[in-house]
């Protein structure tokens, strides 16, 4: 069967799990947003200025991936500000063809001009809902659910998962720990992690990146993660082929498995990041085969030039997957989203499993 199509791709539905606010805006609003408030660029060309964060995010390691945000983070600290790029965000997803979407960002970065945290929530709230507004009257209708972060190296873990269950009900779904993973352990913030299990919410937590096992098995069972952002070092619990040619997974490994705790899997990312040699490395395949809770995602457009449906065919040209890995993989995010149950299942019945049969006829 002849590889898939780029343009199909691009048309069937997808769910995204995990892509960052700061990491997906578009470089010609950065560099109107810059221009505005005096932030010097290395670039005031669109072109040459996505191409820099590209090439400057590829450094091979997490920390120097990571400064790239310093230039995104800096023109997102007004209200309008906010509103335009997550506006901007929703629209862009829904052009790519993401049907569901869990955007991601740290409200504890956007204070610098005096807003609040509530403020920025609201702002980022706002944002999503025109853009997603005016998705469904372009005919890309689009679901966005909002996870706050707070950053790993700070200590407003607690302060930001109270402001994530305050905004429950106006549409942030879930928390989350991000930035640099080595020497910063998920236990630093259990207090918060504790909070959010007796509030019934829930939350992921980026581990298992730039750090091995013992950051995975903390987020799980210190911390009691629903999902593993990236995750991708389990495969270091998992030993190559025993005598009888199957890959023996070890105790934490077992258990992520059977548990059927989602990994969501950034391939460009981490090949950045130095996480990953490359795309036909990437634990993906292994893990794939192995039937973990697998998903796609992008962690952050901008810095690795990519949206969904690039990642997807970037695995169709290195395991020469077909539709059903590439259904497979959206249904699960879809059953691992931190939406309601039902909802959840409307969009696999009502959108997903119709849009790949139209594709595969
Ligand atoms: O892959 C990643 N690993 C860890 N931290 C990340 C990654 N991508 C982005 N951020 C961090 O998350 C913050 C909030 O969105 C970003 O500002 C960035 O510092
Ligand atoms: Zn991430």
């Amino acid at each position: 069967m002849a590889a898939i199509a780029y343009e199909d791709i691009a048309r069937a539905p997808k769910a995204l799990l995990h892509d960052h606010l700061d990491g997906g805006l578009r470089p010609q609003t950065i560099i109107e947003l810059a221009d505005g408030i005096g932030h010097p660029l290395p670039s005031t060309d669109a072109g040459e200025l996505g191409r820099w964060f590209v090439a400057a995010a590829a450094s091979g390691s997490l920390e120097r991936y990571l400064e790239t945000f310093d230039h995104t983070v800096a023109v997102m600290q007004t209200a309008e500000a906010l509103r335009r790029v997550a506006a901007e965000c929703a629209l862009d997803l829904a052009a790519d063809g993401v049907v569901y979407a869990e955007v991601r960002f740290a409200p504890e970065q956007h204070l610098e001009r005096g807003l609040s945290l509530d403020e920025v929530v609201e702002a980022v709230l706002a944002g999503f809902a025109d853009g997603v507004a005016e998705a469904a009257r372009a005919g890309r209708p689009i679901r966005i659910g909002t996870l706050l972060t707070a950053m790993r190296h700070a200590a407003r873990s607690q302060e930001i998962a109270e402001l994530a269950v305050r905004h429950r009900d106006t549409g942030v779904v879930g928390f989350d720990i991000a930035g640099a993973e080595a020497g910063f352990p998920p236990t630093r913030h259990l207090d918060a992690f504790e909070y959010l299990q007796r509030e019934n919410f829930h939350f992921t937590i980026h581990a298992g990146e730039a750090f091995g096992l013992p950051s995975i098995w903390q987020a799980i069972q210190w911390c009691g993660a629903d999902r593993l952002g990236h995750g991708v070092r389990i495969v270091d619990d998992i030993a190559a082929a025993e005598p009888d040619g199957r890959p023996a997974l070890g105790r934490l490994a077992a258990y992520v498995r059977d548990k059927r705790i989602p990994l969501e899997l950034c391939p460009s990312s981490n090949v950045q990041t130095g996480a990953a040699t490359s795309i036909a490395e990437h634990p993906i395949g292994l893990l794939r085969d192995l039937r973990f809770r697998v998903t796609v995602n992008t962690d952050n457009r901008l810095m690795s030039g990519t949206s969904m449906t690039r990642e997807m065919a970037l695995l169709v040209e290195a395991f020469d997957y077909g539709w059903t890995e590439l259904q497979w993989f959206t249904i699960n995010a879809m059953k691992s989203a931190f939406i309601p149950f039902d909802e959840r299942l409307a969009i696999i019945d009502d959108i997903i499993k119709p849009g790949y049969a139209v594709l595969r006829s």
